[in-house]
């Protein structure tokens, strides 16, 4: 399969290097004229426009857009649109919304193009070493992408998830998942870390990944961290989101489906950017007004 990938960041990249693994040939373009030619090293054809790169494939096309979610999706759309014709495919790799994706896949479909939209999991190694991806779009169409999907998805790591926006939502809710796993373990080594014992976090981590209940890719990312760097001494405690746990728990309230711990979860890495929060100030000013409690002056 011939397949033409827009955005060799770190994901891009390494589904590109996966793809050649298995002889699919990948033209391959980024704004940053390096990356593309570290991949054309390694047998890809680089394209030095998005032009060059849509010329370069055969009809029906297939363009993979691996870029951040947001206008930058939507502005390479506004370049694909007068360039492909009717019947190429366009994927959208990132985290986009899946209202977004659906609008897109709508406003492509009018001009005759297919579009899917795929939530890709399993970071930076998976991508390369065999990923997992949610993919919605098409059904009958989604048969001419399925044996690429077969090959860079790891053993069963591939799903057709039904219709357009499916992808995209189902990746949406596993990282609401994604955030509930992550606190509920952070919690745990919180209590460990205030308690009088003296742990060995990483050996802590080995045996929870070794049989355990909560043995977990992200228990074994765990003992990693631990391994570099016992207490995580090297870094803060400030937890950034790039929005799909926002997204998660927006949904939810629209279904009025309860999810607490996404919701906390949520709240907690809000929480960690400040560095002194206000509503904590508002609590003790109160406890100081109605009890004559102790505050903590600055
Ligand atoms: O499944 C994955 O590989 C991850 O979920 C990935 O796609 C995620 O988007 C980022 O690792 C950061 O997400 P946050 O910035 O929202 O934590």
């Amino acid at each position: 399969m011939k397949v033409g990938m827009i955005g060799l960041g770190k994901m891009g990249f390494n589904l590109v290097r996966n793809m050649m693994r298995y002889d699919h040939e990948a033209v391959v373009y980024d704004v940053n004229p390096e990356q593309r030619e570290k991949l054309a090293a390694e047998g890809a054809v680089p394209a030095a426009t998005i032009e060059e790169l849509v010329h370069k494939l055969d009809a029906p096309r297939i363009v993979w857009m691996m870029v951040p979610a947001g206008e930058i999706v939507d502005s390479v759309i506004d370049t694909l649109l007068p360039i492909l014709s009717p019947g190429d495919i366009v994927i959208d790799g990132g985290n986009s919304h899946y209202k977004q994706s659906i609008a897109r896949g709508e406003k492509m479909l009018a001009h005759g193009i297919h579009y899917f939209d795929i939530g890709t999991s399993g970071g930076t190694d998976g991508a390369e070493h065999g990923g997992c991806f949610m993919i919605g779009g098409d059904a009958e169409v989604f048969k001419c992408l399925e044996p690429l999907f077969r090959d860079m998805a790891v053993d069963q790591g591939y799903l057709y998830a039904g219709k357009l926006g499916s992808g995209h939502f189902l990746k949406m809710i596993h990282n609401g998942i994604e955030y509930g796993m992550m606190q509920a373990i952070a919690e745990g080594f919180e209590v460990l870390e205030k308690s009088d014992f003296d742990f060995d976090y990483e050996q802590v981590a080995r045996v929870w990944s070794n049989g355990s209940v909560i043995r977990s890719w992200l228990m074994d990312l765990t003992q990693n961290a631990f391994a570099k760097d016992p207490k995580l001494d090297s870094i803060r405690g400030v937890m950034h989101s790039s929005g799909e746990g926002k997204w998660t728990v927006e949904t939810a309230l629209d279904l009025q489906a309860s999810t607490p711990v996404i919701a906390m979860s949520l709240m907690m890495r809000y929480r960690s950017l400040d560095t002194d929060a206000f509503h904590g100030k508002v609590v003790a000013a109160l406890r100081n007004e109605f009890g004559g409690h102790a505050v903590v002056s600055k």
